[in-house]
């Protein structure tokens, strides 16, 4: 059983470097569940980077980056899969959903590819389909974009992650939908007991978060400057 004060995540002294560039030194981050945060960076900054780091597949050259308690650093493939599958959802930014089946067959097959055999998971699925506002459809892509959004949070939520990623998850929605589905996404740590974690370029998505972020000089500094 999980302590109620375990971080969902917890990176300490991360440093990660691309060949001679230096693209983390010394980063360190923390979120509880209920909580949110967004980082924003100029592109080529390292957020999708940071991302991977956090997902494990990419791996840190210093530092500790544990989710829900797991330091990663000493899981094996399997291992990591299964913390992967477990405790992270991912919410793409476009959405990378299979188009021609429906919403409810792209949430299960998550939950079936996590091994979740439950005979009650189309009813949940349903369920969690219809809290998000998504309409019955027998291909998700005659849906709207924000509305395939919607399904890759279902997704993402499918199996009770701890830790919720987010990249650019409205970065290819116009700008009704990327409110909406904004709104949506930063109401979930709070109903669904999950942290969720929002790398973007939009400020006013990031504005919704607890906390923002900006990547600058390897760290992350508190607001929406870089440090000059
Ligand atoms: N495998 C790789 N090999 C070499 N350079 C890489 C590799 N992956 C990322 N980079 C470089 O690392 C930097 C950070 O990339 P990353 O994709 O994390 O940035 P980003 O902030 O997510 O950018 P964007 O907002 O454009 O998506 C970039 O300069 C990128 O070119």
């Amino acid at each position: 059983m999980s302590a109620p004060s375990r971080p969902a995540l917890a990176i300490a002294a991360l440093r990660y470097t691309i060949g001679d560039r230096v693209l983390f030194d010394g980063l360190e981050l923390e979120l509880a569940v209920g909580e949110s945060a967004a980082i924003l960076g100029p592109s080529g900054s390292g957020k999708s980077t940071l991302l991977s780091l956090i997902l494990g597949m990419a791996r840190p050259d210093e530092g500790t980056i544990a989710i829900d308690g797991t330091d990663l650093a000493g899981l094996g493939t399997a291992a990591l899969a299964k913390v992967r599958a477990g405790s992270v959802g991912m919410v793409f930014q476009f959405g990378e959903l299979l188009p021609e089946l429906g919403p409810e067959d792209n949430v299960a097959l998550a939950a079936m590819l996590a091994g979740d055999d439950d005979p009650g998971l189309p009813d949940r699925v349903a369920e969690l389909l219809r809290r998000l506002g998504v309409p019955q459809s027998p291909r998700v892509e005659t849906l709207s974009g924000g509305e395939r959004q919607r399904v890759a949070v279902a997704r993402a939520l499918v199996n009770g992650p701890r830790l919720l990623l987010a990249d650019e998850p409205t970065g290819a929605l116009d700008e009704t939908n990327r409110d909406n589905v904004a709104d949506l996404l930063f109401a979930l740590p709070a109903e669904q007991d999950c942290a969720l974690l929002v790398v973007t370029h939009d400020r006013a998505v990031a504005a919704r978060a607890d906390r923002v972020y900006t990547i600058t000089g390897g760290g992350l500094r508190a607001g929406t400057e870089a440090q000059r």
